[in-house]
């Protein structure tokens, strides 16, 4: 079994989206950054691959997402929590990145621009957004 590791990356309260280049089937829809775990990789290990790879940045994985969800016989998706540690995101394998709540989180699943296997995580996400402050560590601040 292959495993896809994506980061959840949350910044100041609002959750970083790549939107994908390839293949047509989901070219143009949202997702969260990441990849394929490659032999001798953790996923904690591919996630900081990744994320150097197609956003230039340095992350530290965190806590996993609930949800797994299998895209094929022999593939699942997987999401870790990410703090983002430097750089500045950039598109370098997507076309275009976004920052969002939840509003804007809803508002794009919405509309159909979510990768449907990441539909999974939306009632996760939007209570993490919702939920309170969230900080670059990732942590949620409740009052
Ligand atoms: N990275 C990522 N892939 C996702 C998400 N949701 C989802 O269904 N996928 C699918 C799309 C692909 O079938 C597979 C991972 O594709 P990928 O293109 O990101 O993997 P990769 O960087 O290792 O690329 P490649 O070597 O296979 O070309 O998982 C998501 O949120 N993030």
């Amino acid at each position: 079994m292959r495993v896809v590791v994506a980061g959840a990356v949350m910044v100041d309260g609002r959750l970083l989206l790549a939107q994908r280049d390839r293949p047509a089937p989901v070219a143009g829809l949202w997702e969260l950054p990441g990849g394929k775990v490659e032999t001798g990789e953790t996923p904690v290990q591919a996630l900081v691959r990744e994320l150097r790879e197609e956003l230039g940045v340095e992350v530290a994985p965190g806590a996993p997402l609930t949800a797994r969800v299998p895209l094929t016989a022999d593939l699942i998706l997987v999401a870790l929590r990410a703090e983002l540690v430097t750089g500045t995101p950039r598109p370098l394998d997507h076309r275009a990145l976004c920052w969002v709540d939840g509003d804007d989180l809803r508002r794009l699943a919405d509309a159909g621009e979510v990768v449907p296997a990441d539909t999974a995580w939306l009632p996760e996400l939007c209570d993490l957004l919702d939920g309170g402050e969230v900080n670059r560590t990732g942590d949620v601040h409740r009052p």
